[in-house]
């Protein structure tokens, strides 16, 4: 499940736009390629241009149909996972037994294997321990093996393999050189100074002592700001986050709060078909439908917040100010709107306290995601700020922080292993939350949400149907969740597999919970015979449902109203 944005990075100056300006003299690095690190990038749907504004982006070469996938790339120039992820996930295929898409193929209880060597990193098998050795990890095991038990940051471990990896004359024709031609911001970074100046530097000054690099104080500083600026978090297919990962070609992507595309690391190469994906490829989809020479766009920053909270982010983070024809319609968008009686403004003394409610809210918000992994431990601070948010009967259900909130409510229920309350609120991001969010269906946030719906309702039914001696209300519920299940998949299949698009694991997971449900028969034979009314019948189950639980929480009954108008049965 996705907690941030599509694109999330650090902060970033100056525009080192010669190539291979750093004057150190250059292996030549395809002489040295192995075999196996000849890089496939595909990308013949875009091409590159300058602008004053924006510098270098990426336009589209042709019309794109929506869903494309614009750009293919087989592996990322860098990546490290979080060194929290080191224990949990394979450090080749980036796959983790305790993933929620993990393949049922493979045992749940599988064990990862530790490096004998640097006692570090961990590998699913052979197979992804020999690939790292040959491919990075015996340029770098020694070093693990001497540091051990203190491991790196990710950022300097990114960088320190990259260098060596340079140095070896491993890196794929012109990456370097790409790499480099990447906005870094250095200068912005150092004239914004403060703490995290100081950060930079030390990660500089720790690259250089480690690697034993005869590369520049000044070029790593360089490195470290390239990836600061362009590097994308490492999601699974399901959105939960485990390192960064950067190519010079996807980094290319500038920034828009109403983006066509978007970005995906669980996507398999057009060329490799069998088997289940792997992750740490870099593929970029279009959201929409894009026209020939139009830019082609991806969005740096959560596109629910604000527009005054998206502006600031990206100013201090990317250093520069959104111009884009969404953050130029103000008010006027679903992400800054009020439900204010006509007459009152946000400047008289209600709209003032409505202002305060949501800070205080914020606040909240915030310090939950300071505790990211408590939230089952903060539960009613949650329920308690959203239902200060309730009160003012002027706060959109789909306005920030609500929706935050009531993520990680969600987060905290499933940490408490509160199906039937987690089904709930999922339920109130499929059905009212994210239509108005998110216009397309297919969009990523909306299908991964449904998909969480599924996953839960099934989660529901299995505890139902474990029962020993059901009631007759159980049975009712036992139905309804059946049928329910069957109308959920069938739905989330028919979005994620329209069109001969290259399959990540997000739909492979469906195929296969599609097969499932197919194979398990009852309900989907019930559901065969009557397609249509029992889609209607179910979705108006878990309206009221949502009606009710809204009800509880004090919200309005127009706002539930006006918000379950707008999606269809
Ligand atoms: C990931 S890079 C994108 C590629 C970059 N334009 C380049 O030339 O290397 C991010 C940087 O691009 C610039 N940028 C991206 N989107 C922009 C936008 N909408 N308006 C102005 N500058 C933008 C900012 O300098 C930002 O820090």
């Amino acid at each position: 499940m996705q907690k941030g944005s599509l694109r999330v990075s650090w902060p970033g100056d100056n525009h080192p736009r010669s190539v291979g300006d750093d004057g150190s003299s250059r292996p030549s690095s395809s002489k040295n390629l192995p075999e196996n690190r000849h890089q496939l990038v595909e990308d013949g749907s875009v091409y590159t241009k300058q602008t004053a504004e924006s510098g270098n982006g990426l336009y589209a070469a042709r019309e794109i149909a929506a869903k494309s996938q614009l750009i293919f790339v087989t592996r990322p120039l860098l990546v490290a996972l979080e060194t929290s992820k080191l224990q949990t996930t394979c450090y080749a295929c980036f796959r983790s037994p305790s993933d929620s898409d993990w393949p049922v193929t493979v045992d749940k209880h599988h064990s990862l294997k530790t490096c004998s060597r640097c006692k570090v990193v961990k590998f699913c098998d052979q197979k992804c321990q020999s690939q790292a050795w040959s491919q990075y990890h015996r340029l770098e095991c020694n070093l693990y093996s001497k540091l051990h038990p203190r491991v790196l940051p990710s950022t300097v471990r990114a960088i320190i393999r990259l260098l060596k990896q340079y140095k070896a004359g491993m890196l794929p024709d012109g990456e370097w050189e790409q790499l480099l031609a990447l906005e870094s911001h250095q200068e912005d970074f150092a004239k914004a100074g403060g703490q995290r100046w100081q950060d930079l530097l030390i990660m500089m000054q720790g690259i250089k002592g480690y690697s034993g690099t005869d590369e520049s104080p000044d070029l790593i500083l360089r490195l470290v700001c390239v990836l600061a600026v362009n590097s994308f978090t490492l999601t699974n297919a399901t959105f939960d986050s485990s390192g960064l990962i950067l190519h010079p070609k996807p980094s290319l992507l500038n920034h828009s709060c109403e983006p066509n595309a978007y970005v995906r690391f669980d996507v398999s190469s057009s060329t490799y078909q069998q088997g289940f994906p792997t992750l740490g490829s870099i593929s970029v989809h279009a959201l929409r439908d894009i026209t020939k020479d139009e830019e082609v766009t991806i969005s740096y920053v959560d596109t629910t917040f604000p527009s005054e909270k998206r502006q600031q982010e990206l100013r201090d983070r990317y250093f520069f100010t959104c111009q884009c024809g969404f953050c130029a319609k103000g008010p006027d968008t679903a992400q800054d709107s009020y439900h204010l009686s006509p007459g009152s403004s946000l400047k008289s003394a209600i709209g003032a306290k409505v202002r305060e409610i949501g800070q205080e809210a914020d606040q909240v918000f915030l310090s939950m995601e300071a505790n990211a992994g408590l939230e089952h431990e903060h539960i009613d601070e949650i329920r308690a700020a959203m239902s200060r948010l309730a009160k003012t009967g002027a706060w959109p259900i789909h306005r920030y922080p609500w929706p935050q909130l009531r993520q990680q409510l969600l987060y905290g229920l499933l940490g408490s292993n509160r199906f039937a309350e987690a089904l709930l609120h999922s339920a109130v991001f499929v059905r009212i939350i994210h239509p108005v969010l998110f216009e397309q269906e297919h969009h990523p946030i909306r299908l991964v949400q449904m998909w969480t719906f599924w996953n839960l309702s099934r989660q529901c039914l299995e505890t139902l149907m474990q029962k020993d001696n059901p009631s007759d209300k159980d049975r009712q519920d036992i139905r309804t969740l059946g049928v329910l299940n069957c109308v959920t998949i069938d739905h989330i299949r028919q979005i994620s597999n329209q069109g001969d698009q290259p399959k990540g694991r997000l739909e492979r997971m469906v195929d296969r919970a599609f097969e499932e449900v197919q194979q398990e028969g009852v309900f989907w034979s019930e559901y065969l015979r009557n397609r249509a009314e029992i889609r209607r019948t179910a979705w108006l189950w878990v309206d009221n449902q949502i009606k009710a639980l809204l009800k509880g929480e004090g919200v309005r009954q127009e706002i539930v109203d006006r918000g379950l108008a707008r999606v269809p049965g």
